[in-house]
């Protein structure tokens, strides 16, 4: 049995005292058998001091079978939870969730959050929970951004290496992340700090340049060689490349499924804390690789489900792919210029 660790008691402390757990609130977690036994003890000791009702659901782990890795969110949709009305009830009747396993994508994510409960998706290792500790100048920063995007008609993104992708927005929510879940009915995941929306179906047109040192989550390798993809009404409609587009191409294709070529959320990174080069550290089993999907700067591409923004397409294959070096534009105002944020008091008042 290992020793709970001082330090990341105080972490979860701090994050879920962020996240205004009272006493007396009903605070579930949801565990399975590859969740982190240290968060999940520092987690539930936490809430305990902070006079929560703390109660533990545990679910098998499944996907085996269809997913070509273990890593949680490379096989997203389909969860233990599905089916399982007696967990789901307990989940729906918690004030706050803290999800140690990975709901993400899945629609019974969305039923719980229909109840009004806030929840906190929690699976990076204890070190990376602490390194990236989220503050109230996280949530106004990214706030700040996102009252920018919900008020933006088109994006675009530019990039040195031949990136040159436009789309209208609008139609879907835009999803904030700022790592702790502090408001009735808000998701959030801890690590974070970026933003996303989805572009309005059918209008992504142009070019996708990820250039060496781009990421593709769940593959967490960075590229060697340039991938160019062509995008035409809100699908990648031809990959070209070297070694890593046959790579590409070959994991897209196992899933038989035209979905999995949809553009899905598109964002930009603005945690400080994150590195892009965090990932080159470790595993690939470690770490889901947060760092990537929020470093400052980073645009964040992606491909596959709408699911979390309310839409109904559920393929289970979704990319998660942040670029550097870009420029996003928002109604050709910029956020980003090659990779660097503009900050807000350089932008235009809102
Ligand atoms: O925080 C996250 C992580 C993965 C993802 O697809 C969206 N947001
Ligand atoms: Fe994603």
């Amino acid at each position: 049995m290992s020793l709970p660790n001082p330090q990341l008691l105080k972490a979860w402390k701090h994050v879920l005292t962020l996240s205004k757990v009272k006493a007396g609130e009903a605070v579930t977690l949801l565990v399975s058998s590859n969740t982190n036994q240290d968060n999940q003890a520092a987690a539930y000791l936490a809430a305990n001091e902070l006079g929560a009702t703390v109660t533990v659901v545990s679910l098998p782990q499944i996907n085996t079978e269809l997913s070509l890795s273990r890593d949680k969110t490379a096989y997203v949709g389909a969860t233990a939870l599905q089916n399982n009305k007696a967990a789901l009830a307990a989940l729906q009747n918690s004030d706050l969730v803290i999800d140690l396993m990975l709901l993400l994508f899945s629609p019974e994510q969305a039923k719980i959050l229909e109840s009004g409960a806030r929840m906190l998706l929690a699976v990076e290792p204890p070190e990376v929970l602490m390194r990236i500790l989220p503050s109230q100048d996280d949530k106004r920063r990214v706030l700040a951004a996102e009252h920018r995007l919900k008020r933006a008609k088109t994006m675009r993104i530019e990039s040195a290496a031949g990136t040159a992708l436009h789309c209208e927005i609008g139609g879907y929510p835009v999803i904030s992340e700022y790592g702790f879940a502090d408001e009735p009915g808000r998701w959030d995941h801890w690590p974070s700090g970026f933003l996303v929306t989805w572009p309005n179906e059918k209008t992504t047109n142009g070019t996708v340049v990820l250039d060496r040192g781009d990421i593709i989550f769940p593959f967490k390798d960075y590229l060697r060689s340039p991938i160019e993809l062509d995008i035409a009404n809100g699908y990648i409609s031809d990959i070209r490349g070297g070694q890593d587009s046959d790579f590409l191409k070959s994991y897209m294709a196992y899933f038989k499924d035209p979905e999995v070529y949809a553009v899905s959320h598109l964002g930009w990174g603005l945690q400080p804390k994150a590195q892009w080069t965090a990932l080159g550290m470790y595993n690939k089993e470690e770490t889901i690789g947060q760092d990537g999907r929020a470093f400052y700067g980073n645009f964040l591409f992606s491909t596959g489900p709408n699911t979390e923004a309310g839409g109904n397409r559920n393929t289970p294959c979704h990319l998660d792919i942040p670029m550097r070096n870009c420029s996003v534009f928002l109604d050709d105002e910029p956020m980003t210029v090659h990779g660097e944020v503009i900050p807000e008091d350089q932008k235009a008042v809102a």
